[in-house]
């Protein structure tokens, strides 16, 4: 089955599946009809949208690329990442655009200036999020937190998550399984001393264990079948897909296969939860202490009761989605990042090793408490994720109410992409800005909490992520780990420059190319 999405590469796929399913048709009349049923689709499609768009003829929307027929702007995309085909018209166009994706219709905005206008000033307004089909259908009715329309259950799980999941009380509760994690991630890279290893597959597994542990108390037998789901649904819930641009016709997710993948992957999912419930349930009744897991922490929520929503097993099951999305993929992309940015700058490398091993001062075993102090390791964080924000355009906010932008008309249901990559890349803000110098971060204050614009790889407002606590010391105490008791090397003498820089498409943008590097085993506590 081939899925229909716009993407350069897949929009050829579909094309060329198209030809090839004409040039099937055995005779002439086939031919015939199918152009004229194809031509039928086509002018049905043009008049429904026609009608569609004419309302907003009459309101001040910002100015954007001009729009073709049915597809709006669809091939600007054509060949380009979102993140930096929306940049390049900007420069074009201005920071605040309207483009049309099909039938969604959506306003660009490109600079620190107007972020804050949408994430502060208006934020109640603009803090909803689009449904989209996957959504609805995999995430338990968007009963999760990322992508629960804004309102009073939203309200009540983010609360849940941020004073009782996501806590910082409760992150550094999870030290010892970070610490444990790491110990034997630590033993597998001296086993594997001189040979190049696959950086980005091992450390989402071992971010994956630590999130594993954290969530249900062990290790997760289903960690590839997760890990998987996790892949897969980051790409077909990028939003981009034909059937999400046209969602007034639900023949599409049908006709592109969505709709029969988008159910085997939620019925596959559910058997994971329900397997991965009942084994937590028999490791309860078989009794013994252990620190409390975040599914016990959710069910003695639910157990309690007196919520004004009461939580069923469905909403916890969105939950975890949310926290295996959240807390795996975003968190191991930034550390295969500040990996490849160290090695294709050995000057920062060294600085940062150096300070690393001074902190710890030849210890045989760091623990999380040592990591305190190294200010020079959180800047090499922070100009990764100023360079490589694992979202680049934040998760798609939605307008609750009309409200004006720079002078512009934002209508209720519009949806707002916050290109937060442009922002932290923008000249105005950020000298040389497309470099690595983590120095830069030395003598500003900028920093992630959401309150410079120019620097919002975790978002702002009220949809902020409540995961930055845990992510960032997942971050920071794996690469101080990696740094302290490694040397790394390109494989096959590479040369630092020749390190491939290209992004994945969809929502997060890791590395297409996997980094691998050869570790070698340099023990500064000798
Ligand atoms: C380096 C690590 C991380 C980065 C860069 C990151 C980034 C983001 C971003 C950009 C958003 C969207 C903000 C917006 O739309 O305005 C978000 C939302 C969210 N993140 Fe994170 N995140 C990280 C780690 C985590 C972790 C560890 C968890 C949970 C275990 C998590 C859970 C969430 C949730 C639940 C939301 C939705 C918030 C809402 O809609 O109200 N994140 N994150």
């Amino acid at each position: 089955m081939v899925h229909i999405y716009m993407s350069p590469i897949n929009m050829s796929i579909y094309l060329e599946d198209l030809h090839f399913t004409y040039c099937k048709a055995e005779t002439m009349y086939t031919k015939i009809a199918l152009s004229l049923t194809v031509s039928c689709v086509i002018l049905f499609l043009y008049l429904v949208l026609n009608k569609k768009t004419n309302g907003a003829k009459s309101l001040n929307l910002p100015p954007g690329p001009p729009k073709l027929p049915l597809i709006g702007n669809v091939h600007h995309l054509a060949g380009l990442l979102p993140h930096r085909a929306f940049r390049d018209l900007a420069q074009k166009h201005g920071p605040i655009m309207h483009i049309q994706l099909g039938q969604i219709s959506a306003v660009i905005i490109s600079s620190p200036r107007l972020a804050k206008e949408v994430l502060k000033t208006h934020d109640v307004a603009l803090a909803d999020r689009p449904k989209t089909f996957g959504s609805e259908l995999v995430l338990y009715r968007n009963t999760d937190i990322a992508l629960a329309p804004y309102g009073e259950y939203w309200r009540q799980m983010k609360k849940i998550a941020s004073l009782e999941l996501l806590s910082a009380k409760k992150v550094q509760s999870f030290g010892l399984i970070r610490e444990q994690e790491l110990c034997s991630f630590m033993n597998f890279l001296r086993i594997s001393s001189g040979k190049p290893v696959n950086i980005h597959k091992t450390i989402t597994e071992l971010v994956n264990n630590v999130v594993c542990k954290a969530s249900f108390g062990k290790n997760c037998k289903h960690q590839d079948a997760l890990l998987e789901f996790l892949d897969e649904f980051g790409r077909v819930n990028s939003g981009f897909y034909v059937a999400d641009l046209f969602p007034d016709f639900k023949f599409l997710y049908v006709v592109s296969g969505l709709r029969s993948t988008l159910m085997k992957m939620h019925k596959t999912l559910d058997k994971i939860f329900n397997d991965i419930f009942e084994e937590h349930d028999s490791r309860k009744r078989d009794g013994g202490e252990h620190e409390e897991d975040l599914l016990d922490v959710l069910l003695r929520i639910k157990d309690e009761g007196g919520l004004e929503f009461p939580i069923t097993n469905n909403n916890i099951k969105a939950i975890f989605v949310d926290i295996f999305a959240g807390g795996t993929d975003t968190s191991s992309v930034t550390i295969e990042w500040a990996m490849t940015e160290l090695m294709r700058h050995p000057n920062v490398l060294e600085k940062v090793q150096t300070e690393v091993r001074e902190t710890f001062k030849r210890k045989k075993k760091v623990m999380e408490s040592d990591i305190q102090g190294l200010s020079y390791l959180q800047s090499v964080i922070k100009e990764t994720l100023r360079l490589h924000p694992p979202i680049p355009m934040l998760l798609p906010h939605v307008s609750r109410e009309h409200c004006k932008i720079d002078g512009y008309d934002i209508p209720v249901k519009m949806k707002l992409i916050i290109n937060a990559w442009a922002c932290s890349t923008d000249p105005e803000y950020w000298d040389d800005s497309e470099s690595f110098k983590p120095e830069r971060f030395e003598k500003t204050s900028v920093d992630f909490m959401g309150n410079n614009y120019q620097f919002i790889p975790f978002g702002s407002g009220r949809r902020m992520c409540p995961g930055m606590n845990f992510g960032l010391t997942t971050v920071e105490f794996f690469l101080a780990q990696m740094l302290y008791y490694f040397n790394w090397e390109l494989p096959d003498g590479l040369n630092p420059i020749d390190v491939d820089m290209a992004e994945t498409d969809g929502l997060l943008a890791a590395k297409k190319i996997h980094l691998h590097l050869i570790p070698t085993s340099c023990a500064p506590y000798n």
